[in-house]
């Protein structure tokens, strides 16, 4: 159990956890849901796998914290001080326009080409292998490599909650309690681009692990409720170790690379609290699933408990 789940289940509100049923009509994202879905139950069926595809384990990318930048540490340092604002940690942070898009060093460099290695060697071997969704076919999922313990859970829980919650309190920033972490990857004659989308997220951060590539550029326009003809879009260019954090429901995406390879962290963080009134991919209440694992980030209560969620079926 990941301490964010012990959390949730130790303040009480949480007894498991669940998918969403997203009901009809959905947008874009029909497909990256039903992907989502079918991997979530492909996965539930077996405990994380250890590094077991690395030549050497003692040397397979874990959580360190010499592995993370100087200037991701200053800044979080700096969200968990008790003065600390928002006004404040913009000093650590570079902000992107004026659409609460955030770009901040997170790994140094050699980790990042260490993590990337790791990954060529898990793509390599010929353990099965789900993919992030539908849109990239490439991608890895990181729970398949054991990489939520050993990194990512850390990251989130430690790490990045004390900055969202300053970012994005309104978004759950300061209450996520899950999240999905896999890796993209685009090449030439593979996937090239991702077309333009919001996440299964509260908030999402995207770290860029290199390689070498030309063009690839993210770019983001507005919040999914603004009118398609009302929407400005800025792009943002990726700098291997730095991460963007945004928020979920951000509509963005991915120019096409045009040289190389293009790998990127994405951590899509999720805070029941806010999912579980209002489903982010369809915006209706949603109609829950039970599950085993972190689902997509929904929870409910036991139904033999007094308290109930009255806005959850539970099937
Ligand atoms: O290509 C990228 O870096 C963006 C990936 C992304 O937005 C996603 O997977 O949700
Ligand atoms: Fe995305």
């Amino acid at each position: 159990m990941t301490a964010f789940v012990r959390r949730a289940v130790q303040s009480g509100v949480q007894d498991f956890r669940a998918v969403q049923k997203c009901p009809g009509n959905m947008d874009m994202h029909t497909h990256v849901k039903k992907q989502e879905k079918d991997n979530s139950l492909v996965l539930t069926e077996k405990s994380p796998r250890p590094l077991q595809f690395s030549a050497n384990r003692s040397t397979s990318p874990g959580y360190q914290e010499s592995f993370l930048a100087a200037e991701f540490l200053t800044a979080v340092k700096y969200s968990k001080s008790p003065q600390a604002n928002v006004e404040g940690l913009l000093h650590h942070l570079h902000s992107i326009t004026d659409k609460r898009i955030y770009r901040l060093p997170v790994f140094i460099p050699e980790f990042c080409a260490k993590l990337v290695e790791e990954l060529e060697n898990f793509e390599r071997s010929d353990l099965p292998k789900g993919r992030p969704n539908t849109m990239n076919n490439y991608g890895i999922l990181l729970n398949e490599l054991g990489f939520v313990d050993a990194l990512t859970a850390p990251l989130c829980e430690k790490y990045i909650e004390p900055l969202t919650s300053l970012l994005f309190p309104d978004w759950g920033g300061g209450c996520l309690d899950s999240h999905r972490a896999f890796v993209v990857k685009y090449a030439l004659q593979e996937d090239l681009d991702l077309s333009c989308h919001y996440d299964n997220a509260e908030v999402t951060l995207n770290v860029s692990l290199g390689k070498e590539f030309t063009d690839g550029n993210l770019y983001f326009s507005d919040m999914k409720e603004v009118p398609v003809n009302e929407r400005t879009y800025a792009e943002v260019e990726h700098i291997t170790g730095q991460g963007i954090l945004h928020r979920g429901q951000h509509v963005h995406g991915a120019l096409p690379i045009s040289s190389g390879e293009r790998w990127n962290l994405i951590l899509w963080m999720r805070a029941s609290d806010v999912r579980n009134k209002c489903c982010p991919m369809c915006d209706n209440e949603p109609v829950l699933v039970k599950t085993l694992g972190d689902g997509d980030g929904f929870t409910s209560v036991r139904e033999d408990r007094e308290q109930t969620v009255d806005i959850c079926t539970l099937t």
